[in-house]
């Protein structure tokens, strides 16, 4: 796994712990669930005004507000950067169409 995701992973998980008014991610994780997911729809749709004004800088910045708030979800539920890794490590040299038959979806 990247040094970074890594890393913050490992902060997000001591932010669980911590004071609400002491950090953004402790504040995130004390407003509850459905902060968090409206946290990562408005940084979804703002990725994709990023990439609808083709400005790569602020999809590379939205991206990165997105993938952040992702991570602060998986923390809350008892997960981390390396389980969506993992996941996508299983899924290398697997076509999306043997994968979802798979899942008889097709
Ligand atoms: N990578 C980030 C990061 N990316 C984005 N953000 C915050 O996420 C928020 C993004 O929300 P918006 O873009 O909507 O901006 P906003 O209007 O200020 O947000 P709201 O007030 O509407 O929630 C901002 O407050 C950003 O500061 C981040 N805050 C923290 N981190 C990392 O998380 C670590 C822990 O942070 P704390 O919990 O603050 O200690 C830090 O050391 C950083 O490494």
């Amino acid at each position: 796994m990247s040094d970074i995701l890594e890393r913050l992973g490992a902060t997000l998980e001591a932010r669980k712990s911590s004071a609400a008014d002491s950090s953004y991610a402790a504040s995130l994780y004390a407003k509850g669930l459905d902060a968090m997911l409206k946290k990562i729809a408005e940084e979804a749709a703002e990725t994709i005004m990023a990439a609808k004004d083709g400005d790569p800088k602020k999809i590379v910045y939205e991206t990165a507000d997105l993938w952040f708030h992702t991570l602060i979800l998986l923390a809350s539920q008892g997960l981390g950067p390396q389980d969506v890794l993992d996941e996508l490590a299983r899924r290398e040299g697997v076509s999306g169409y043997t994968e979802k038959a798979s899942r008889g979806k097709q």
